[in-house]
């Protein structure tokens, strides 16, 4: 196994010019100029390019616990943790165990089978939803959580907020945080104007906002769609009653509530966010999306809610919805076993490691001087490069990306591997343990140097 660790003390102009340094990144260089001759840029997801880092991907040829190896020979700690999924780590060996098993008996049937059942009742146990349809991603899920809310109230228009991101469905690509915030598009071409036209955006964390929105277009408002707590401008937790309050004049307009818990879903809380809010507060979702965790790492997701509104989904009522793959046997044993495994003792080693690399991060940032804010959604954290706390898009867009990308580089440098963008939380699991901890908390302080050097010196998000 060759070290990634090299100089993480260097010139912080070398961030983003990938300057691989001794161990060398020839195997996933030469790699990504083939997938550049086939995919555009290279990639199968923005997020997974360097665009806002500098650089090139890594080609991760394998994983196992908290660890992701390239092509290289290069290990790292992994703090992307599949854009969230991998709640236990890689390869668990119960996971891995029981989708083989699973795969071996057939991958799919096209017809019902008992592992999707099976996962649908795990949902209705741990949420509060009545009915749930499975299907392959989260994006998926939005898009007909929202063509539901349209076919219930016979209303179309929708209400996001900014910095929410709700997967590439047309009517929610309108100011949707990570991806587009760090590829600087403002929505994206190809969505039409009629698509779009029907979305209302409002800041985050925005009372008044919200009121007026209501005000104005109330008896046209199908939904008002949240991410449970927002992930994808960072974390930025709602403040407290405000997920009560969406839901209270939701209620009164006649609107459905939706609450996007794809990245929140089982991993926040054993409940998703909606555990340490909804739960505790008294307000209950009309409708609500999962993905992510509940695939275990497999494309399979969910969206569900009240059974009166659900009944209102084909076969029952007349608002279409399929999927060849929706339910796949592979894909919803990954996620079942995942969650029979999401014992309250995963919740607590998450919470306790997370509690550790965001002291440990402040600590190196603010020994450095760089400016910084750390934020936090149950288990769910991510840290601003910039002060002072952040409640809603226009705040998360102060950031110094330009000391994002250094740190970054350092730390990969260094063998950890944080999202290649200053939006995005930073996933532990359960396999993040001491040795993997002290990986990271020996990368800080050099990254932490680098950040100050490169601080101030370029573009601002
Ligand atoms: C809150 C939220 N909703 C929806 C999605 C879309 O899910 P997917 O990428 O599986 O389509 C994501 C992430 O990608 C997300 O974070
Ligand atoms: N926070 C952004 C995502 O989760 C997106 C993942 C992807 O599209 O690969």
């Amino acid at each position: 196994m060759v070290e990634a660790g090299r100089d993480s003390e260097q010139d912080p102009a070398r961030a983003g010019t990938d300057a691989g340094g001794a161990g060398g990144q020839a195997a996933s260089r030469a790699l990504f100029e083939r997938a550049l001759a086939v995919t555009p840029g290279g990639v199968n997801s923005p997020v997974r390019a360097f665009n806002g880092v500098g650089g090139t991907p890594r080609f991760i040829t394998s994983a196992a616990g908290a660890r992701l190896t390239d092509a290289d020979g290069h290990e790292y700690v992994d703090l992307i943790g599949s854009w969230g999924p991998m709640l236990l780590g890689h390869a668990h060996p119960e996971v891995v165990a029981a989708v083989t098993a699973a795969a071996a008996r057939g991958t799919s049937y096209g017809t019902p089978t008992v592992p999707e059942l099976e996962l649908a009742e795990e949902i209705v146990a741990r949420t509060p939803v009545e009915r749930v349809r499975l299907v392959s991603s989260g994006t998926e899920a939005t898009m007909s959580a929202i063509r539901l809310a349209r076919g219930f109230t016979g209303r179309d228009v929708v209400v996001k907020f900014a910095g929410c991101y709700h997967g590439h469905v047309d009517a929610l690509l309108a100011s949707a945080g990570s991806g587009l915030a760090t590829f600087a598009h403002s929505g994206s071409p190809g969505v039409p104007e009629s698509a779009a036209g029907e979305t209302v955006v409002l800041p985050y964390n925005d009372r008044d906002a919200v009121t007026a929105a209501f005000a104005e277009h109330g008896p046209r408002i199908a939904c008002l769609i949240t991410e449970a707590a927002a992930g994808n401008m960072g974390v930025v937790p709602p403040d407290p009653g405000f997920n009560r309050f969406l839901s209270e004049t939701c209620a009164a307009h006649g609107a459905l509530f939706v609450t996007d818990e794809v990245m929140t879903g089982f991993r926040a809380s054993a409940r998703g966010y909606w555990g340490i809010d909804g739960a505790v507060e008294g307000w209950t979702p009309d409708l609500m999306t999962f993905g992510k965790v509940m695939g275990g790492g497999f494309p399979a997701a969910a969206f569900g809610g009240r059974a009166d509104i659900m009944a209102r989904l084909s076969p029952d009522g007349p608002v279409y919805q399929a999927g060849t793959l929706s339910g796949n046997p592979v894909a919803t044993t990954a996620g079942l076993t995942t969650l029979r495994l999401a014992t309250p003792e995963v919740y607590e080693h998450v919470a306790k490691a997370g509690e550790i690399v965001k002291q440990e991060a402040s600590a190196a940032l603010s020994a450095a001087g760089v400016p910084h804010h750390v934020q936090s959604a149950g288990t769910m954290f991510s840290v601003f490069f910039r002060e002072g706390p952040v409640r809603d898009f226009d705040d998360a867009s102060g950031q110094d990306l330009t000391a994002y990308a250094a740190f970054f580089h350092a730390m990969l440098d260094a063998g950890v591997h944080l999202p290649p963008s200053a939006y995005e939380a930073w996933f532990l699991s359960a396999a993040h343990d001491d040795a993997a901890l002290e990986t990271i908390a020996a990368a800080l302080p050099g990254a932490a140097r680098a950040a100050a050097r490169a601080a101030g010196t370029g573009v601002r998000g």
